[in-house]
């Protein structure tokens, strides 16, 4: 069987919260995601989500584990430094807020031409001109736009000139950290169709991260969750929405449905409940020494 495009393996982190305290936000953390795949990866908040994103875009060094993409050992410090450029090229973020990744006193075209030339894209400055008409095209910008600066154009925008400069860097994955939370419903609606649509056509992986189960659902064809630091369940999207192994994703998912509030609130996920995370029984070793739940051979 082939390699998982991203592989990862036992990771964990710990930050310090100052007086000699401790957190350890992400706790002994193995999976791995295939080419062309999308995971999605939900948990309640604090649950150490975003940090594993940024451990894995090198963002965080990691206090434990191994992380692999197209077999290169990228969280080893001397691999990250001499094959930066390619990591750079083949693993993009998508954060919450488009201002984090774009420049305020860049236009948009900049922007996009900066992710071509990083990506060894750039033809010259005829061609280039097209090359970014086209990106804006592609995430449903007219050429205009192009010459707009960050604060001059919507929320929406703002994301869709972010993954106009994801797309001309071409990366093989795509970490997507809640990309749509700071959009309002109609236009999240328009940005996940638009990944999803892109992703049937230039064939990337992605790690969707979201609080919106149905987004989650909807774009992911298999579904991790991150309880405490810990991944405590991953399977195809739909045998975890129909069938969850684990309490904790039961009661998420739970928590979706709203007919009664008041029938809802009593089924409301509660205060972190650490028995939760020491299940006997029903945990499939996934690799040497790592147990998740997960449904047969599903991991
Ligand atoms: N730089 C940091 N220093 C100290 N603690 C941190 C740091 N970053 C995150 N944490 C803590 O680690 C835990 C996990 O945070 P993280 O942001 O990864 O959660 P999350 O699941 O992404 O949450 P959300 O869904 O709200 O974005 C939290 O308790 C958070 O307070």
């Amino acid at each position: 069987m082939k390699n998982p495009l991203l592989d990862v393996r036992h990771i964990s982190q710990i930050f310090s919260l100052g007086a000699g305290q401790t957190i350890e936000a992400v706790h002994d953390v193995s999976f791995a995601i295939q080419a062309h795949e999308t995971v999605g990866l939900i948990g309640e908040s604090g649950c150490g989500k975003s940090t594993l994103a940024r451990i894995l875009m090198g963002l965080y060094e990691p206090a434990a584990g191994d992380i692999y993409f197209k077999d290169m050992h990228i969280s080893d410090h001397a691999v990250r430094k001499t094959q930066r450029r390619i990591i750079q090229r083949e693993m993009h973020m998508i954060f919450q807020d488009a201002d984090g990744a774009l420049n305020p006193r860049m236009t948009a075209a900049d922007s996009i031409r900066e992710g071509l030339i990083l990506a060894g894209k750039w033809k010259n400055a005829k061609d280039g001109r097209q090359q970014i008409e086209e990106l804006l095209r592609s995430v449903g910008l007219d050429r205009r736009y192009g010459q707009a600066c960050p604060g001059e154009l919507s929320g929406g925008q703002r994301q869709r000139v972010a993954i106009a400069r994801c797309l001309g860097i071409a990366p093989s994955l795509i970490i997507a950290d809640e990309p749509i939370a700071a959009l309002d419903v109609s236009i999240q609606a328009q940005i996940i169709n638009l990944l999803k649509d892109l992703q049937e056509q230039q064939h990337f992986s992605m790690l969707f991260i979201a609080h919106d189960l149905a987004v989650v659902r909807y774009i992911s064809d298999r579904t991790a969750v991150m309880y405490g630091g810990r991944l405590v369940e991953i399977s195809s999207t739909e045998e975890l929405f129909q069938q969850p192994l684990h309490p904790y994703t039961k009661l998420l998912l739970a928590s979706i449905l709203k007919p009664d509030p008041a029938y809802e609130r009593q089924k409301r996920v509660p205060a972190f409940d650490h028995s939760l995370l020491s299940l006997e029984g029903a945990m499939t070793e996934v690799m040497p020494g790592h147990f998740v739940l997960c449904h047969a051979g599903k991991a």
